[in-house]
């Protein structure tokens, strides 16, 4: 097996994400609710202008600025017409002047320029649903014309959102509107998790000496909250050939029964076994010849100090220690950036926040403490190092440079989110 190299946290998220590109894309309807979450596979360009016509941003009453005098005295005239949004596409009310009743959204007149609110003029206000009773009125020239142009917004070919973006509720907003009805999105990276350990158990199972199996819990939902689906294999224990055999599993084509024939997973994530104890099997694994492109790593990190990293029947492996804190820390730091490769999405969770608080770090190592995001910045969310009655209160991880040993209040902190549940 290849030596064990010694590294920073971004040498080892950097060799991570060499390992890992994004799976492939499809379009998909913007009406369909598993777009939402998936990253754009290419830009979104509007196909049509926004808005599509020139219509009144304000109910009231559409002028010919040649029927209103220019210095702004006010002027009696006929109404000519009604139009309302969702009428007729145009209305032509001839030449002798007048006005026409205008509703919000309404197609702008043929010939016609502004819109007066109604509040401006002597009508004061429409009844909703009430008849056309005035056949006057009195209004003037307005300084806004309170018309919303075709294309004023977006015009055809403005690019409307980046590949790389998650489709949320502003993509589908943007892209229906203006006259799409699908994106290309890359589909749900699917990755599976497997614990190692035979101290390991099922919840709610066990006796003295087992420990309830919650890594793959919590690696399993915050794959799953970074966009991926998850194919959850639970424990494995410390033995060889039931860890490979877990491995074969995973990795194995899809059978082709109701499902078309196809990859397996895209990543396979393990935690536990990277140490250095005799029953370390996920070394055990690596060290055998079975795994391609081992790499196992000290990361100059605490928490999470060892990792390694294989490929397993193609498929990329990435291994996190065992302890809790350690698993959750390098799972956010190492794990989520690449299902969101996979997933083609464009990286962005880093944050630069203060210190809410003080703490003390130990020299000579990058410090990753789960912090809780507050109006003040960021503090620590529990006791640190190993104690997992901070992870609840943990909004994101704080990463304190090597050589800083106190943390002050203000201080500026590079933070990267815990993903929310989705
Ligand atoms: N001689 C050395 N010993 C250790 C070293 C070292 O450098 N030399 N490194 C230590 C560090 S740092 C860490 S971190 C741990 C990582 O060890 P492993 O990845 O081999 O993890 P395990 O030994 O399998 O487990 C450690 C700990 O975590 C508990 N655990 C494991 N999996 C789960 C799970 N799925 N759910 C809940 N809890 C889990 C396990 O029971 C152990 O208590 O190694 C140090 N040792
Ligand atoms: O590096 Mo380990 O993850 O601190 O206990």
């Amino acid at each position: 097996m290849a030596d064990v190299s010694q590294r920073t946290i971004a040498e080892h998220r950097a060799a991570v994400l060499a390992r890992v590109s994004p799976v492939d894309a499809a379009a998909v309807a913007l009406d369909d609710p598993a777009v939402l979450g998936l990253a754009l596979a290419g830009d979104v360009v509007a196909a049509a202008a926004v808005p599509g016509f020139d219509h009144a941003a304000m109910d009231g009453y559409a002028v010919r600025l040649s029927d209103l005098p220019a210095d702004g005295s006010p002027v009696t005239l006929p109404v000519l017409a009604d139009v309302r949004a969702g009428g007729p596409g145009s209305t032509d009310p001839g030449d002798r002047p007048g006005v026409v009743r205008i509703m919000t959204g309404a197609p702008l007149p043929t010939g016609f320029d502004a819109v007066v609110p109604v509040e401006r003029t002597s009508t004061g206000r429409f009844v909703a649903g009430g008849p056309t009773t005035e056949r006057t009125v009195t209004l003037a020239r307005q300084h806004r014309d309170h018309v919303r142009r075709a294309g004023s917004d977006v015009q055809p070919g403005a690019p409307l959102a980046k590949a790389g973006e998650r489709v949320g509720a502003g993509v589908v907003a943007a892209a229906a509107a203006a006259g799409l009805t699908a994106v290309p999105v890359h589909r749900r990276p699917r990755v599976a998790v497997l614990s190692t350990g035979s101290e390991l158990v099922a919840l709610g199972t066990g006796g003295a000496g087992t420990v309830p199996d919650s890594n793959s819990l919590m690696l399993a939902a915050l794959v799953r909250a970074a966009g991926a689906d998850v194919v959850r294999v639970g424990a494995v224990p410390d033995d060889g050939a039931a860890l490979r055999s877990a491995l074969d599993r995973v990795t194995a084509p899809l059978p082709g029964t109701d499902v078309a024939p196809g990859p397996g997973v895209d990543l396979v994530v393990t935690s536990g076994g990277v140490s250095a104890g005799a029953s370390d099997v996920v070394r055990e694994v690596l060290a055998s010849g079975a795994a391609r492109d081992v790499d196992v790593a000290t990361v100059a990190m605490r928490p999470g100090r060892p990792q390694a990293l294989a490929a397993w029947r193609g498929v990329p492996w990435v291994a996190v220690p065992g302890n809790p804190v350690s698993a959750f820390v390098s799972t956010v730091l190492y794990v989520l950036p690449a299902v969101r490769r996979l997933a083609g999405v464009v990286d962005d969770t880093a944050l630069t926040v203060p210190a809410a608080a003080g703490w003390t770090s130990p020299a000579g190592v990058e410090q990753v403490v789960p912090v809780r995001l507050g109006p003040d910045g960021a503090a620590p969310a529990g006791p640190g190092g190993h104690h997992l009655s901070a992870l609840p209160h943990a909004d994101a991880l704080a990463v304190v440079p090597a050589d800083v040993e106190q943390v002050r209040p203000g201080d500026l902190l590079t933070v990267l989110r815990v993903p929310e549940p989705r």
